[in-house]
């Protein structure tokens, strides 16, 4: 009897047919349910209570395979109905941005001397377009000029019926300040008054080497037995398998000679002075350690810096995106190019001192590639720190302190007080203050322009402490005052993948971010 049964039941399911997407046709379950119906109908008539309910089952599960499937081909008919709608507004915006970007199609029936005049126009425009390239070459900042100078163009309509026409405008902006003409760039001048950007200014950066690289610069973290042994045989392989000139840091020259006089031909540097010229000197930076060994490999270079390779060794760092027991292969594709790199932007910080304010001749800027902190150190006062974004008052910081953060820095510390998470290729100035005494103090980020300047009142009842990158600490006087704003040498650091994938990497394994914990129960 059962066996009976359960041959039925296979028998309906067989006979459902299926769309190739695997589902089932309504109309067949309708017909499956009937058929059901009629087998069981004869064979139940007389049989014991069992069987009447198991049919009863059997009845409800077609019943609600059939609403179910019903539901499914409903659905499919919305989404189809959708995906007409939505492929014909892309076909009408295509349409749209294509009318917006042929200047032919602008020239509807104008008088004939309107359109000379247009014509002339155009080609000053482009004229202008190929000054502010030929500006951008030599600059060596890019800027994408999108200019229309002058009269209407999609506004012919309005002006054939006689309407008034919008306003025209200009845009302009420059870095750097005012003052200063050589980072100044006319932008945009649409006669219909909307504003676009032609291309995103910060892209996936791609580095390919026009001469091969020929010396390399290997940091390693101190007093690890790991980074000792990887780094000497790292060495040896760039010297024997890629004809490299190394360098190394005077600790680890030694190291190495104590190891072995192999390493006689491993560069180093006598002193400070000496080693301001490393930029002159390295094509590649490789750093093994952690964050850390960046954060110090960047510290050396108080200008530009070479491109970093950064490898980690045991767990990845959010800037050690290679794995150290594969630096064959990495190194490898590095060294032949092209490589995706990030360019992590660093900020540079004057520390003021009262004393020495009227001084023309103040100290050599620091950099820093995660965060300048000002806090207040053992002192139990709350900090007093009074903020201008460039001439504009901010707030006071009365709290632990203030952390000037880049958004590679935005990982870091920053994040620990509750600031946000920013791409590292960003620019931009986070200020996050540390357990501010005030709840409604939420974290701000500016843009890449601006200078921040923190001051110190002259009443304060306590100095502040400002460090760099977490080292270096310095005493801010009352009256003292930090100066921060985004420095001209970012650091160029090679990716495992691309910017984004590392990041999000880096956020993913290294603080599990969003992860939920999900249970796995076992299936009854
Ligand atoms: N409460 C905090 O979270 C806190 C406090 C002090 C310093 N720090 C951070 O430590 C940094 C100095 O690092 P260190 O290695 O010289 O000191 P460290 O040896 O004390 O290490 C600090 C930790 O911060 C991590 N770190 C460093 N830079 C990071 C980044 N950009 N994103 C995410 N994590 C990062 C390191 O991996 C390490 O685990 C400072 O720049 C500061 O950002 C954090
Ligand atoms: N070559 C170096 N010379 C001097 N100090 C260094 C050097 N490399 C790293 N440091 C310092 O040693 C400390 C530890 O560096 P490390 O690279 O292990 O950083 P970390 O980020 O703490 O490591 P992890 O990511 O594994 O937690 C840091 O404070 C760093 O500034």
């Amino acid at each position: 009897m059962y066996t009976f049964q359960l041959k039925s039941n296979e028998n309906a399911s067989a006979s459902y047919p299926q769309h190739e997407n695997g589902h089932v046709d309504s109309i067949s379950l309708l017909s499956s349910e009937k058929t059901v119906q009629e087998l069981l109908e004869p064979a139940i008539h007389g049989m014991d209570g069992h069987l009447v309910e198991f049919s009863e089952a059997l009845r409800t599960v077609t019943k609600a395979l059939r609403l179910a499937a019903e539901g499914i081909a409903c659905a499919q008919a919305d989404a189809a109905e959708w995906k007409h709608k939505y492929e014909l507004e892309r076909a009408r915006n295509m349409q749209l941005e294509h009318k917006a970007l042929s200047p032919e199609e602008h020239h509807c029936d104008l008088p004939s001397e309107r359109t000379e005049g247009l014509n002339n126009q155009e080609d000053a425009t482009y004229q202008a377009i190929g000054q502010t390239l030929k500006c951008c070459g030599e600059n060596g900042i890019c800027t994408h000029v999108i200019l229309r100078d002058g009269e209407a163009d999609s506004d012919c309509e309005s002006v054939k019926n006689g309407k008034k026409k919008k306003a025209s405008f200009k845009l302009a902006w420059c870095c750097k300040g005012e003052s200063s003409d050589q980072y100044k760039h006319d932008v945009v001048s649409f006669a219909t008054g909307n504003i676009t950007t032609a291309e995103h200014s910060s892209k996936q950066i791609s580095l390919k080497w026009e001469t091969s690289p020929q010396t390399v610069l290997v940091l390693t973290r101190p007093n690890s037995t790991s980074a000792r042994i990887i780094c000497a045989e790292m060495i040896r392989w760039l010297k024997e398998h890629k004809k490299l000139d190394i360098f190394v840091e005077p600790r680890v020259r030694s190291e190495l000679l104590t190891e072995s006089s192999f390493f006689n031909f491993v560069h180093t540097w006598e002193d400070d002075k000496e080693a301001l010229l490393l930029h002159t000197k390295v094509d590649l930076v490789v750093t093994l350690g952690g964050d850390g060994t960046v954060l110090w490999g960047a510290s050396l270079f108080k200008g530009p810096v070479p491109p970093v390779v950064a490898f980690s060794l045991g767990s990845l760092g959010f800037m050690t995106p290679f794995y150290s027991e594969h630096y064959k292969e990495s190194l490898d594709a590095i060294l032949q190019g092209p490589i995706s790199i990030t360019l992590r932007h660093r900020l540079q910080c004057h520390v003021i001192q009262e004393s020495a304010k009227h001084e023309l001749d103040t100290d050599e800027p620091t950099l820093v590639l995660n965060e300048v902190t000002i806090n207040r150190g053992i002192s139990s006062f709350l900090t007093n720190l009074v903020c201008y974004c460039d001439h504009n008052f901010v707030t006071t910081v009365q709290g632990d302190g203030l952390i000037l953060s880049t958004t590679s820095g935005s990982t870091a510390y920053s994040l620990a007080a509750g600031g946000s998470m920013v791409h590292p290729q960003v620019p931009g100035i986070l200020f996050t203050p540390i357990s501010p005494h005030s709840l409604s103090f939420r974290p701000l980020i500016f843009p890449e322009h601006v200078t921040v300047r923190v001051q110190i009142p002259s009443k304060s009842r306590s100095p502040a402490w400002v460090s760099f990158d977490g080292k270096g600490r310095k005493k801010l006087e009352p009256g003292d005052a930090l100066l921060c704003s985004m420095a001209p040498w970012p650091v160029p650091t090679a990716c495992q993948v691309d910017s984004t994938s590392d990041f999000l990497r880096s956020i993913h394994d290294g603080l599990h971010w969003n992860l939920r914990k999900t249970l796995l129960r076992t299936r009854i």
